[in-house]
């Protein structure tokens, strides 16, 4: 799955992955006000608002990026219903050849992350029978409990061709806390975690010399994303932090190698909720907030490629 992300980011010539994650102060009120009518304001009122939202934005933005990744967080919050919009949100996506990285930055001893990994990148058997529940392509996951958190998930990767984003040095103001900390050798604790999400991927290598085992590399951090860059040549690098948390262009370029590749941006709140800022109001309705979306989408690649 990384060679074909890798191939998609150079069809569309397009490193970006769209963010799903929608909360209902974006979600424009024509959406609410017809979901909400015919399911009252409910759960089910607010999660059948959040597919009807999500539908829009990837029918408006499918043939521009390679990806989206919607972060189960805002799903989860509204129990069963929002989880099944998010499995009908990653249906919907890979009907749309869109490539789906679930973020759901999971993180358990090896037992329990074989429950994770069946559900999200795998099958889950019952009596035999084999079922596919959310199917991602890739899955970000929370390494720091070391080896055995993320080894059940290399058997997904390796069978079913799935992929997977390890922490390394997060986007968050706070991830110093414990990532910028350093080892006896002296190294930062993310550099360390770089080397281990490298070496973990080493027999997942694919034919652009990326692993499937790839790194969250946050773009708030310009200097330690390059040095990533450097120590990891094997590793491809899910790059949050563009647009809404501040981060630049030129805080990114480093996470790329001298051939444009290793790393694929993210833009959340940026893209879905682009028609509530100043530079697109006036332009798009509410009604047209998909719109802006796609707008959005061309003005990030636009901006990235100036880097690149
Ligand atoms: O794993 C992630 O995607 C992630 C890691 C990280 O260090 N920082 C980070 O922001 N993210 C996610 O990336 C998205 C960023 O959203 P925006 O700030 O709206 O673009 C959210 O879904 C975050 O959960």
């Amino acid at each position: 799955m990384i060679d074909k992300l890798i191939e998609r980011i150079k069809e569309l010539n397009n490193p970006t992955v769209v963010g799903l994650d929608p909360r209902e102060e974006i979600i424009p009120e024509f959406i609410r006000k017809e979901s909400y009518r015919k399911y009252g304001r409910t759960l089910k009122g607010l999660a059948n608002a959040y597919f009807k939202f999500n539908k829009m934005i990837i029918d408006e933005i499918y043939d521009l990026v390679p990806a989206v990744k919607p972060q189960i967080s805002m799903y989860e919050e509204l129990g069963p219903d929002g989880i099944d919009c998010f499995i009908k949100t990653i249906k919907y996506a890979k009907e749309k050849n869109l490539i789906v990285i679930s973020d759901i930055k999971r993180g358990d001893i090896a037992s329990t992350a074989k429950s994770y990994s069946r559900g999200h990148i795998g099958r889950v058997s019952v009596g035999g029978n084999e079922h596919k529940v959310f199917d991602a392509d890739f899955v970000t996951i929370n390494g720091y409990m070391g080896y055995d958190a993320i080894s059940p998930y290399i058997e997904n990767c390796k069978e079913l061709d799935k992929g997977m984003f390890v922490l390394v040095k997060t986007s968050n103001p706070n991830s110093g806390d414990i990532q910028d900390l350093k080892t006896e050798e002296g190294r930062y604790v993310y550099e360390h975690m770089g080397e281990l999400v490298s070496k973990w991927g080493e027999e997942l290598i694919g034919k652009y010399g990326f692993s499937k085992i790839g790194a969250v590399v946050g773009a708030t951090y310009k200097e330690q994303g390059k040095i990533l860059r450097e120590q990891n040549p094997n590793t491809f690098f899910l790059v949050p932090g563009y647009g809404a948390q501040g981060a630049t262009a030129e805080d990114l370029k480093g996470c790329f190698n001298e051939d444009g590749l290793g790393a694929l941006i993210n833009s959340s709140r940026g893209i879905i909720a682009a028609y509530k800022k100043d530079e697109y109001k006036d332009r798009y309705s509410e009604e047209e907030f998909h719109k802006a979306a796609r707008e959005a989408v061309i003005r990030m690649r636009q901006d990235l490629l100036r880097v690149l």
